[in-house]
């Protein structure tokens, strides 16, 4: 994966295996948890509080680590919810 588009690229694996649902793929897990969409919010709570702890250790390591667990859940969750990129790009520019 090239850098820039990377989140583009993430996003295409994403909507993939919710297509396809391959059996060893933890995104297709989420996707069919028993939980439902609970299991990825549950996952993104966890995640933003391990990424709080890390920014209060100050472990840029850390804190890099856990912003990608984060937003790759959060694309999880966008591709759930029948969204995508274009929705988060668009309520950013929306700001400027
Ligand atoms: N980017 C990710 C990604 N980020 C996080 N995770 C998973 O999210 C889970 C995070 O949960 P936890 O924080 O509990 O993880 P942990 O193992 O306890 O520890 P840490 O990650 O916190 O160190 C782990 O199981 C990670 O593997 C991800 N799983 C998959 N992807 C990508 O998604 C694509 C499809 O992957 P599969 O669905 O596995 O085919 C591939 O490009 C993958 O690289």
């Amino acid at each position: 994966m090239t850098d820039q588009a990377i989140l583009d690229e993430l996003f295409a694996v994403i909507e993939d295996r919710k297509e396809t649902l391959p059996e060893d793929s933890y995104t297709a897990d989420l996707f069919t948890h028993e939980k439902g969409e609970n299991a990825v919010l549950e996952k993104l709570g966890e995640e933003s509080t391990e990424l709080l702890l890390a920014a209060k250790d100050d472990d840029r390591e850390e804190i890099a680590h856990e912003s990608a667990d984060f937003v790759y859940h959060l694309l999880v969750l966008l591709a759930m919810k029948g969204m995508d990129l274009k929705d988060l790009r668009a309520a950013l520019r929306e700001r400027r």
